[in-house]
């Protein structure tokens, strides 16, 4: 995991200074541009050529990388104690229960990270416990009340941080801006004991105008000490889409290739089958290499994917 020196060292170094404006700019300048004319049809020969899993262990990788997440506005304590028992044991209380390993992480609300925590603990399963904060899902709270929540999730013992970047500053070109809220996010993800938690930054790819700009705030993410860049909220006007993963996944490539640093991409927002999972998979893979197919570098912010991977475990039953 990198720390919050190697932080500060590799942009420092990148950027050949402090983060302002211009230098921001110019960094951003550097990063390979997108053409959509290229990028589309590579993305739809990927996707002919991916294969869904077929066998239990396929699907296991699969559930692997799965954060299942509730984000719904009248979620309960009790509903997400019954997410936490399906995170835990994807295939519920069957002798089939061993074929499922549990998913990456639950992912809920900063105000249900207590009840999770608890539920979480006393599963004692390996299953880290992701939380939405920092005015999710338009991050449009004063900073005061976005850091309030962060730190709240982390206080409550949230493993794993989701918060969105600012748009309105990515799109205006204020990247410092941009920047700095990704940064201030990562100090507060640190733990009085040293450790600290794993921070996602979502992109909301559906609401940005080009993939330039998906890049752009990708990068920017990756400076200011994001963990995971992510595609969406899942409560835009678009979730995930295959192109906007494989900008993502472009922008962790370019950063493991200037920086030696892996980073990882949480796909997220309207991902509901087997099938459209093995594409995005598939991209991973061919832009990444096969150790990033893990969930250390690979995840599904996903509702309702688990239950397509539970279904088709019926006729291997
Ligand atoms: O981060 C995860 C998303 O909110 C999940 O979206 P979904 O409900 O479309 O799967």
């Amino acid at each position: 995991m990198t720390d919050l020196t190697t932080v500060l060292e590799t942009s420092h170094r990148l950027l050949d200074g402090p983060p302002t404006e211009a230098r921001l700019h110019e960094l951003i300048d550097g990063v390979p541009h997108v053409a959509p004319e290229e990028l589309e049809p590579w993305v739809s020969a990927q996707l002919a050529q991916a294969r869904p899993p077929v066998d239990l262990a396929g699907l296991g990788v699969l559930t692997g990388l799965i954060d299942l997440t509730s984000l719904a506005p009248d979620d309960t304590p009790e509903r997400v104690r019954d997410l936490v028992a399906r995170a835990v044991r994807p295939a519920g209380e069957t002798a089939d229960a061993v074929a499922l390993p549990p998913t990456a992480a639950v992912c809920l609300h900063a105000d249900f990270v207590a009840p999770a925590r608890q539920a979480l603990d006393a599963a004692d399963a390996p299953v880290a416990l992701a939380a939405v904060a920092g005015g999710f899902p338009h991050g449009r709270s004063p900073l005061a009340a976005k850091v309030a929540e962060v730190r709240h999730a982390i206080d409550c013992g949230a493993d794993e941080i989701d918060i969105v970047i600012d748009r309105g500053a990515l799109v205006s070109g204020r990247l410092a801006d941009v920047h700095a809220w990704v940064f201030d996010a990562r100090r507060l993800v640190e733990r009085g004991d040293g450790s600290r938690a794993l921070l996602k930054v979502i992109l909301e790819t559906g609401e940005l105008p080009s993939y330039d700009l998906m890049l752009a705030g990708a990068f920017l993410a990756l400076l200011g000490g994001a963990d995971f860049v992510k595609t969406s909220t899942g409560k835009g006007r678009r979730g995930a889409t295959p192109e906007a993963a494989a900008v993502l996944l472009q922008a962790v490539a370019h950063w493991e290739a200037e920086t030696g640093q892996p980073r990882g991409v949480k796909i997220a927002g309207g991902v509901r089958t087997v099938d459209q999972a093995a594409g995005y998979v598939r991209l991973a893979r061919t832009l990444l290499g096969d150790d990033a197919i893990s969930p250390a570098r690979l995840r599904f912010g996903a509702s309702g994917l688990l239950d397509d991977v539970v279904r088709r475990l019926d006729p291997l039953r």
